[in-house]
């Protein structure tokens, strides 16, 4: 089975609602600049609604140390993900396990990013578009991932009418969705949830 993780949540029920439907993981925005953005405070509650077994992901873009720092102080994250221009330095400093975010366009050779982040516990494939980070809802390319001994997460404009013909194609380890299951930025629309983990399972 193909892991799921969602998004960008901003609320407790969507929290609830994710963790209810099947997710393996969830996403939680800590750049300022998302229309997904959550605070300490706001990410704190969320994490105490998170029920055992689904683990809890914090996204920066190239945020500076205190700000992750910060961030770790009051929110028990399990993974970070880094969706900027971050070193592997400086994404291996918080002793944390890590996702990095690789923005692509369509085929590309992963042996060089899989060595220099070599202690990342995955790559993330996000579509490139020029001046966003992230969450764009586009789509790139798709193509067959090479086993190249880590995970590879597919992402970028994933949706329930696409996600089995992706997965089909790319034979991801796991899967990342945001705008595809939403009613409005930062607001999941729990049926659009429960279909695109449904459709996975259809596999
Ligand atoms: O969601 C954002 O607004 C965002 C902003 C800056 C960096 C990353 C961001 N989100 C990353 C993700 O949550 C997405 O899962 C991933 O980019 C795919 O998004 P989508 O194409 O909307 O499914």
């Amino acid at each position: 089975m193909v892991r799921v993780k969602i998004c960008g949540l901003t609320q407790v029920d969507d929290i609830r609602a994710a963790a209810r439907v099947g997710a393996d993981a969830i996403g939680l925005v800590f750049y300022e600049k998302s229309p997904r953005a959550v605070s300490i405070d706001q990410a704190r509650k969320m994490l105490q609604a998170l029920p055992p077994f689904v683990s809890s992901v914090g996204l920066f873009v190239n945020a500076d140390s205190a700000r992750v720092e910060q961030v770790l102080e009051r929110c028990p994250l399990d993974i970070l993900q880094f969706h900027g221009d971050e070193t592997p330095e400086f994404c291996r400093r918080f002793g944390r396990p890590y996702l990095k975010v690789l923005r692509v366009s369509g085929e590309t050779d992963l042996r060089r990013p899989l060595d220099d982040y070599g202690d990342a516990q995955g790559l993330l494939l996000d579509c490139a578009v020029p001046g966003q980070w992230g969450g764009s809802g586009q789509r790139f390319a798709w193509w067959r991932l090479p086993e190249l001994g880590k995970p590879l997460i597919l992402a970028g404009g994933l949706q329930a009418d696409n996600i089995q013909e992706a997965v089909r194609i790319a034979q991801p380890y796991g899967v990342d969705v945001s705008s595809g299951v939403e009613r409005s930025p930062g607001s999941k629309d729990h049926g659009k949830m429960a279909e695109f983990i449904a459709r996975l399972q259809g596999l």
